[in-house]
């Protein structure tokens, strides 16, 4: 259980999120939506802990998250692997190395250092892109692939951190509609087979609600919806997404992955993702070649 009590984030005097109060059980596929800024990335973060609570609680299964330091803090992120929306692979690594950087910190220095992976971790780096049906690309140069094809590598990699638990920050925000697809239907599947909680951050209705058993409206910091696809109308949707953004909430034309443009202009660059992945990389001594 994932239990976040009363957690606010301040940046100066801005308010990013306020008195989060939300319990999530071991299992559940949680859909985070909102409109821009209504500071779903910045609670998935703190999640994570890229980033600390300015106040309350985060704790997982009686573990203080939110108190974390150094080894512990670092096991931590292992068990809760963090997806993004700009894939963050090593584009000059082939496909099947990017994947066992995901066992970096499960692993010595020295080991790291050297780049030597087990024969086993090489079978479970292969088996991962098996199910994600990419094990055709394992040699290929990560920066050749699809927008669609690097995330489900993305994927691969999380899963090779034998994860209790996955955040993904929109993590189709950048892709054309089949591959989007492709991604929520394998986080669904890892979802469901493996039981390892999905909490992603999306920024279209109906994918939530497709996809999702528990939709979590923010608005403003504050969580101003917790329920079931069900259960979010057209009252509610209008509260999460306020008035001017009603056409974005109510109309499926504007908010579906199905329909899409595929050339529409990739959103921002989040800074965190990429300052994780260098340090990942940074702090186990892992040189990349030219
Ligand atoms: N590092 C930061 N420094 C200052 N303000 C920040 C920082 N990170 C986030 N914010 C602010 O906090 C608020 C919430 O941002 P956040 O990125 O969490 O929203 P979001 O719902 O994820 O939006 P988006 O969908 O655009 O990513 C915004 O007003 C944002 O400008």
């Amino acid at each position: 259980m994932l239990r976040i009590e009363n957690v606010t984030r301040r940046f100066g005097s801005k308010v990013a999120v306020e008195k989060v109060d939300i319990d999530i059980p071991a299992g559940q596929m949680v859909g985070v939506i909102g409109r821009s800024g209504a500071g779903k990335s910045t609670l998935l973060r703190m999640i994570n802990r890229l980033i600390d609570v300015s106040e309350g609680t985060i704790s997982f299964d009686g573990l203080k998250v939110s108190e974390l330091r150094g080894q512990a803090l670092r096991d931590w992120q292992r068990d809760c692997a963090m997806i993004f929306q700009q894939f963050n692979l090593v584009p000059r690594l082939d496909v099947v190395t990017n994947v066992m950087l995901g066992r970096l910190n499960r692993r010595s220095t020295v080991q790291s250092v050297l780049k030597i992976f087990s024969q086993e971790e090489q079978m479970m780096a292969l088996k991962a892109l098996e199910r994600l049906d990419i094990a055709q690309t394992a040699m290929q140069r990560a920066g050749t692939l699809s927008g669609g094809q690097q995330q489900r590598v993305a994927i691969a990699r999380a899963l090779m951190q034998e994860p209790k638990m996955i955040l993904a920050d929109e993590p189709i925000a950048s892709l054309d509609p089949r591959n989007a697809q492709v991604v929520m239907d394998s986080l669904r599947d890892i979802n469901r087979n493996d039981g390892i909680t999905v909490i992603t951050n999306l920024h279209t209705l109906d994918t939530a609600r497709n996809y999702c058993e528990r939709i979590i409206g923010m608005q403003g910091g504050c969580v101003v919806f917790d329920g079931t696809p069900d259960q979010l109308t057209t009252d509610v949707a209008r509260q999460i997404y306020g008035a001017d953004g009603l056409d974005e909430a109510f109309s499926e034309a504007m908010t579906s992955t199905s329909i899409e443009p595929a050339n529409k202009p990739k959103r921002k660059r989040k800074n965190a993702a990429d300052i994780v992945a260098a340090n990942q990389l940074g702090e186990a001594g892992v040189s990349l070649p030219n």
